[in-house]
């Protein structure tokens, strides 16, 4: 969907993207994840023209960006900011219909599309005649959100959108992301330095350091093969083993066919959360039920200890 050959990209005559070379798949969330200045914003933001590129070419569904005018480009492309950009003396309706009404929408179908966001990103109908000043960071971040994803584009390019929220309502979103990600299938790119959130959301992380990149390939390839130093590092030696079970779910890891008395935990809890459960329950066997309160099985704490390959989409597959 989206190809990087050989891009670099000076800022005063140092390169700040140095050579290079990238693809994000059709319908994959890629996240770019770095240490400040490593080069992940100027790269997002050279894939919708925001930034040219000085060397190299960034193709979009084949075709070279450069040959394409950027204003259809980006109209071709959802963009959503840490600071999230809305326009202040607009109402929240009119500032999710600007790409829409750009495109010449019909009254009726920008509407329909203004009701169908707010139900996606859980946003209250009463919202939709305020201004963004009237709304608090996390319900602004839904709505830059909204307003990226009005006109359906086929890529969402999204920096830090959660930068600035606290953990918990920072955490919804995440979600919010994942489900929206998986109903409409679009590619998504999404620029963050918080390792957890990448591990989160992404399909595919791309690791960067100093303008280049470090590793690419799914969060478990990454946690579980880092190819140097400067990646085991970065991920944190000692929290390596709690962020690879984060990316497990108890559901997955349960053995089926067994079943305890007691306070059950449910399926989508993360290993990671079932951990904290064995120890503040002191126990080593917990009941797993399904999210209509239906027993899937039984997990054990030593299985945590024994897990293998992880990967959050494709389940876990525990040894022995
Ligand atoms: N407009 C600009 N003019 C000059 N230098 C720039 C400009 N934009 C970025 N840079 C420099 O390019 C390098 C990469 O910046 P970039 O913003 O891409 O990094 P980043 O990984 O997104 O960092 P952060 O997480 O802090 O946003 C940095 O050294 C930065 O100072």
């Amino acid at each position: 969907m989206i190809q990087f050959d050989g891009v670099t990209k000076y800022f005063a005559g140092k390169a700040a993207v140095k050579n290079l070379s990238l693809t994000v798949g059709k319908g994959e969330f890629s996240v770019l994840l770095g240490t400040s200045g490593s080069g992940k914003s100027t790269t997002l933001k050279m894939i919708n023209r925001l930034i040219e590129a000085d060397e190299g070419e960034i193709r979009f569904a084949g075709e070279a960006i450069r040959q394409m005018e950027a204003r259809t480009l980006r109209r071709r492309m959802g963009y959503a900011i840490q600071s999230i950009g809305l326009f202040p003396h607009w109402t929240v309706e009119k500032n999710i219909a600007t790409v829409p009404v750009l495109l010449g929408w019909s009254k009726v179908r920008v509407s329909e599309r203004v009701e169908e966001l707010f139900s996606l990103l859980s946003l209250d109908r009463q919202l939709l005649k305020r201004y963004p000043h009237q709304l608090s960071g996390g319900q602004q971040q839904r709505v830059g959100v909204a307003r990226a994803l009005a006109a359906d584009p086929e890529v969402l390019l999204m920096d830090e959108p959660f930068g600035a929220l606290d953990p918990v309502t920072r955490g919804a979103l995440q979600q919010e992301m994942l489900r929206i990600h998986r109903l409409s299938g679009r590619t998504i790119v999404l620029v963050t330095h918080d390792i957890d959130e990448a591990l989160t959301l992404a399909d595919n992380i791309v690791l960067m350091d100093e303008g280049e990149i470090v590793q690419q390939g799914k969060p478990a390839e990454l946690l579980t093969q880092p190819k140097n130093e400067f990646v085991r590092n970065f991920f944190g030696r000692s929290e390596m083993g709690v962020r690879l079970l984060a990316l497990g779910q108890a559901g997955n890891a349960a053995r089926r066919g067994e079943w305890l008395e007691g306070e059950p935990i449910a399926a989508a809890l993360t290993l990671r959360e079932a951990l904290s459960q064995f120890i503040t329950r002191r126990t080593d066997k917990l009941p797993v039920v399904d999210d209509r309160q239906q027993p899937i099985g039984v997990l054990h704490f030593n299985d945590l200890l024994n897990l293998r390959e992880l990967n959050l989409r494709e389940g876990v597959q525990c040894a022995g």
